[in-house]
């Protein structure tokens, strides 16, 4: 439905790039969120999508049509894409009605088609108030029905949710989404919140630094992460550098970058070894109570530090820790 190919963006004539080098396809009707770090090019790229930037290179197809290369242009509201941003954006002058209507740019039928977008979105005795009578909550909502109005074949919403706070985003965050559901829309979704990305989307693409350095479903995002980012972002991790090696005595393919998740870290209580292949022993230099389990900081004999997770409550002050090869996650590079 989408295909994206070498697409690439600079701010500054080539010196440093935004996105470069961006290829990915997306199927009709998936959900594809688009996670990374602030400046990672998230925005970058889908207003390239949208047409609200042009690309330096690459090209951008819908439905088998190329609306942006560096010979082509199709304008932005050409593109039947229909965008939400984290501010709401409703014309503050224009009623609840009249704010969907105005994504709807022709047809007979324009009323009742945007009576039926307020009714999906749950708002349908709204119509005749004002942005400002309504809740955040609400008005992101009424910028849904609007980009819906008009029936995009992609919805675009980039960090809509990042205005609310946490209970009301998560709850929004889930209506939106089983609304979205219901009209089969293709969908591109920028969040830097991996939680947003892992509760709704089909796939995941991670950017970094304007390239993207895994597209996948959540499940491989957390098995098979392509670098140390990409499995720090969906779990708490530990870069297995050259100083744990030697205080684990596990020396690794110098080559490959290694990690382990803090999970698979296994704590012995005492100093007694645990059946772990790689094993030293640590100080408790401080332990957190974090309900039902315990974070533990410890120093190794080499004298690195690390952080651990126990459910043992019984923690003597020098204990053993280790892990398994076959939970060690290798990658290419950092
Ligand atoms: N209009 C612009 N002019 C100059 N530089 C820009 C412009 N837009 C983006 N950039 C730069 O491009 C890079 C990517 O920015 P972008 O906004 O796409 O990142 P992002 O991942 O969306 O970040 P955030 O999560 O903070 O919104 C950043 O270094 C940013 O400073």
């Amino acid at each position: 439905m989408l295909q994206i190919t070498s697409l690439s963006k600079s701010f500054d004539k080539g010196k440093t790039f935004a996105l470069e080098d961006v290829s990915f396809n997306l199927k009709a009707g998936q959900v594809c969120a688009i996670v990374g770090e602030s400046g990672s090019g998230k925005t970058t790229l889908v207003r390239l999508i949208a047409g609200l930037e042009r690309p330096d290179h690459g090209s951008i197809a819908m439905n088998g049509k190329t609306i942006a290369s560096l010979d082509k242009f199709v304008q932005p509201e050409k593109r039947k894409i229909g965008l939400v941003f984290q501010e709401y954006a409703l014309f503050p002058h224009l009623t609840i009605l009249d704010n969907v209507l105005y994504g709807i740019s022709k047809g007979k039928n324009k009323k009742k088609r945007a009576q039926e977008m307020l009714d999906l979105v749950g708002l349908s005795e709204m119509g005749k108030r004002y942005p400002h009578q309504l809740s955040g909550g609400q008005q992101q909502r009424v910028a849904l029905a609007r980009a819906l109005a008009p029936q995009p074949s992609l919805l675009i919403l980039d960090e809509p949710f990042s205005n609310l706070d946490t209970l009301l985003r998560t709850q929004l965050r889930n209506e939106v989404f089983d609304i979205i559901k219901k009209t089969e829309v293709t969908v591109l979704f920028v969040t830097h919140d991996t939680q947003d990305a892992l509760s709704v989307a089909d796939e995941i693409l991670i950017l970094q630094k304007g390239k993207v350095v895994q597209k996948d479903v959540a499940a491989n995002l957390y098995v098979k992460p392509n670098t140390l980012y990409v499995a720090s972002l969906f779990g708490s991790t530990v870069h297995i550098n050259q100083n744990l090696q030697t205080a684990f005595k596990c020396p690794l393919k110098e080559t490959c970058c290694h990690a382990i998740r803090n999970d698979k870290i296994k704590v012995s209580p005492s100093s007694h070894e645990t059946d772990c292949e790689y094993i030293t022993t640590a100080k408790v230099i401080k332990k957190i109570e974090l309900g039902d389990s315990v974070q533990l900081l410890l120093k190794l004999e080499s004298g690195e530090q690390l952080t651990v997770m126990t459910k043992d409550k019984n923690i003597a002050d020098t204990i053993t820790v280790g892990f398994n090869s076959t939970d060690i996650l290798e990658f290419e590079q950092e």
